[in-house]
Order: C-alpha cells, then sequence, then structure tokens
C-alpha cells in the first residue's frame, strides 16, 4: 500500500494540500506540522512519498528533506523562493524535484507531480545510450522518479528488450549509437507498440538541427536535447507519463459501466472476438437476468434498483473474480468462462445461482432477496453473435420454466 507524508508548517497550506490530495490521490496520506512530528510519523509507516516544505520553525533550513533523504524517502520540496544556490543544495541532496509555492497552481501541480510519480512506482523505464555516462545518469534521474530501469547499449539491444518485456512504459533513446540508432530504433518499435501504450521520448546533441523533430515524425511522443536541466528532465518525463496515464484512463473508463464497475458490453464483445480468434478451445458463455428486478424498483425506487444492481454486480465480481464479467444490458450481465466445457460450466452457474438466491441483500435498510435466471452456451467455432442468440434462448427458457434456475 502505498503512503504519503506531507509536512507543511502554514494552516493555510495545508488545508489546500488536504483538499486537493483528497481529490488527485488515492493513498493514505499523513500530515504533519513540524519536524518532530514528521519524525514520529517516518517511525511509524513506511512511506512511498514524501512533500515538504523547506522551512519550518524546527527546520529553518531544509533540515526536513535531509531528514527524510536519509531516511530512503524520496522527496519533493516546497519552497517559497528559489536561488541558484539553493537549487544546486537541493539537487544534491538528491531532492525528486521541487516545487515554488508562490500562486495556487504551485500547489495543484505539486500534488499532480505527487500522483504521477505514485504512478510511476513500479513501471518499466528502458533507456538506450552508447554511453555509459550518460545512461548511468539517465537511470539514476528516473530511479528519483520511481521507476524500475533498464539500460541497453544500442538500438538493437534496446529492441530485443523491448520485445522481451510488453510492461516496459517508458523508452528514452539516444539518437547516434551503433548497431541500430535512435529514428531505427523508434521505426521499429512503433510496429509492434502505440503512442498510446509505450511513451518515447528521443534525445539528441545540440545544434543537430532537425532531429528533434524527425524523432517525433518517427512516432516519439518528446525529444530532448543535450545537455538537459535537471528539471526539464523531470518535466518532460512527468508530462509525457501524464498523457499515458490520461489516455489509459479515458481507455479504461469507456470499458466499464459506471454503475457497477464492471466491464460494459463493448468490451466484452472485443474481449470475446479476442478469445475467439486467438484460442481453438471449448468456452461457456452465460447470460445472467435478475427476477422481477422491476419490481424491486417498483418497491425500493430507482435508487434502491441502483443499489442491487451493484451488490450484484458486486458478488458476481467476487464469485468469478478470475474472469470476464460485463453488464450487458439493464438488468442483464454475461460472463465468460474461457477453456471451462458446458457441462462444467453448468456447476458453476448452478452453485452462484443457489449462493446469489440464498444471500441477504441489504438495500435501503431492508433486507431483500433476490433471484437470477441463468441461460448458457458452449462456444468454440460459433461468432460471439451466435452463442449470445443461443444463451440468450436458453435464458428466456429458464423464465418461462419459472426462474431462478439455469438452462
Ligand atoms: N434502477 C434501475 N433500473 C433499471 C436499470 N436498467 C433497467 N432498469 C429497469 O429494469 C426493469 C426490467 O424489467 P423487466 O424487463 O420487465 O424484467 P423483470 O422485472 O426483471 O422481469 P423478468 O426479467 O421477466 O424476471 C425495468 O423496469 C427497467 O426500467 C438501471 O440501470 N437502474
Amino acid at each position: 500500500m502505498q503512503r504519503v507524508l506531507v509536512v507543511e508548517d502554514s494552516k493555510v497550506v495545508q488545508q489546500v494540500l488536504r483538499h486537493l490530495t483528497a481529490q488527485y490521490l488515492d493513498v493514505a496520506i499523513d500530515f504533519a506540522w513540524s519536524l518532530a512530528e514528521c519524525a514520529t510519523y517516518v517511525e511509524k509507516y513506511d512511506y512511498t512519498l514524501a512533500l515538504v516544505d523547506l522551512t519550518l520553525p524546527d527546520a529553518p533550513h531544509g533540515e526536513v528533506a535531509k531528514y527524510t533523504l536519509s531516511k530512503k524517502i524520496p522527496t519533493v520540496v516546497l519552497t517559497s523562493k528559489i536561488d541558484e544556490y539553493k537549487r544546486q543544495q537541493m539537487l544534491e541532496l538528491g531532492v525528486v524535484d521541487y516545487v515554488i509555492k508562490d500562486n495556487r497552481d504551485s500547489y495543484h501541480y505539486a500534488v499532480k507531480l505527487v500522483a504521477q510519480l505514485l504512478r510511476n512506482q513500479g513501471c518499466k523505464a528502458l533507456v538506450a545510450d552508447d554511453s555509459l555516462l550518460s545512461r548511468s545518469l539517465m537511470k539514476q534521474m528516473l530511479e528519483k522518479q520511481l521507476f524500475d530501469v533498464t539500460d541497453a547499449h544500442d538500438g538493437q539491444q534496446a529492441l530485443e528488450i523491448l520485445k522481451a518485456n510488453p510492461d516496459i512504459k517508458l523508452l528514452m533513446t539516444d539518437y547516434a549509437m551503433p548497431s541500430m540508432d535512435g529514428f531505427e530504433l523508434v521505426k521499429a518499435v512503433r510496429n509492434f507498440r502505440g503512442r498510446d501504450d509505450l511513451a518515447i521520448i528521443g534525445l539528441s546533441g545540440a545544434g543537430k538541427h532537425g532531429l528533434s523533430a524527425r524523432f517525433i515524425k518517427y512516432g516519439a511522443n518528446d525529444f530532448l536535447t543535450k545537455p538537459f536541466m535537471n528539471e526539464e528532465f523531470h518535466c518532460r518525463v512527468l508530462q509525457t507519463m501524464e498523457q499515458l496515464s490520461l489516455i489509459s484512463d479515458i481507455k479504461e473508463s469507456a470499458h466499464r459501466d459506471h454503475l457497477t464497475g464492471l466491464h460494459n458490453r463493448r468490451y466484452f464483445y472485443q474481449y470475446a472476438e479476442k478469445l475467439l480468434k486467438s484460442k481453438n478451445q471449448k468456452n461457456t458463455l452465460a447470460l445472467l437476468d435478475i427476477d422481477f428486478f422491476k419490481n424491486i424498483n417498483d418497491t425500493l425506487g430507482h435508487e434502491g434498483g441502483d443499489q442491487a444492481l451493484k451488490q450484484v454486480g458486486s458478488l458476481i465480481r467476487t464469485t468469478f473474480s478470475k474472469f470476464t464479467v460485463a453488464r450487458v444490458g439493464g438488468e442483464e450481465f454475461a460472463i465468460i468462462l474461457p477453456e471451462i466445457e458446458l457441462e462444467r460450466g453448468r456447476e458453476y452457474f448452478e452453485a452462484f445461482r443457489k449462493k446469489l438466491a440464498s444471500y441477504d441483500f441489504s438495500i435501503s435498510d431492508k433486507s431483500i432477496k433476490i433471484t437470477t435466471s441463468i441461460g448458457l452456451a458452449d462456444f468454440q467455432d460459433t461468432s460471439l453473435t451466435q452463442a449470445m442468440r443461443v444463451a440468450d434462448k436458453a435464458l428466456y427458457e429458464a423464465k418461462n420454466q419459472g426462474r431462478n434456475c439455469v438452462v
């Protein structure tokens, strides 16, 4: 579980930070007013990250950052002013980044920076550069941003690593490398990894006109010109990763049903079509429909009906946690059991039907019973549409047979 420590002595600023962290961070957060209180928290918990004010009543010269860094906690610093001396001092200390508190948006930036750093944790990055010095420097900088970093000494090696590790999310590549240069690498990578799946930042030396634009044309998301400033590197990487995260959030929400959090019909169809293409196997498809759902709406109101859908959805999700479950209609759910033949599939759903029927649902402080009718179909060589038709017919039959049964 990730945990963040915020150390800030101003009441107003702490209030703003409390508000923003509640909005953007979905992790445990502790707030301390001083270095002393910060130390008490650090003794008690393990922190993924700290956001600390550089000037505190009991630590006026940035001692708090020295302290959190000495405890190996990646630290982002809040400071009211910065000069070159202070900037150097902080970078030498090893802080991840600093944010100047000169307007309300600074706090917004700081919290969004923390949110992105938390998302980076455990995220894989690859650095491709033939210079050992440059490679190690970038590796170090990315590790500060919590990435899990691998490196490659030329384009060919980078390509092999990327093919073997589809979970790498960021590639930083130099232009001039032996065996395969940065452009060739980007072109080759884009054949199997899209812009919204793998972020690529190209690097080129100063004075090499046009290289940066060509990087983008070949498929890089952004570029950096060497030598770059520490802050420029961090901003570019963070911004690029933030865009990737936003795209992934949008994709995820396009695949989800808002009420139950389950997958939606569209995703379900995409998933099933892929499954049918990828494997030659017997699968079971189930359609579950809540019985007399209209009565629930009529007696407990639409709100109550929504609660019932959420609770049934959650029971289906926990029972079939290894499988893809979707809400495909108002009170209708679909599940595919891959590589499970119809007879075994029937056992799964018969057990679930009984479990659901005996469950006490609590809706608007009332305990109610809910039952479902379930239609099954096996599918292997048929299309999903055809299998859905068969399952739907079976479901209709289950309703005809008196409901609360599997056909
Ligand atoms: N609360 C709520 N109700 C919904 C939602 N989607 C569909 N419904 C309602 O679900 C009800 C479905 O009713 P029917 O199709 O008659 O089915 P039923 O009452 O479950 O009867 P059987 O399926 O024949 O057992 C309708 O009243 C819809 O308005 C939803 O998202 N929320």
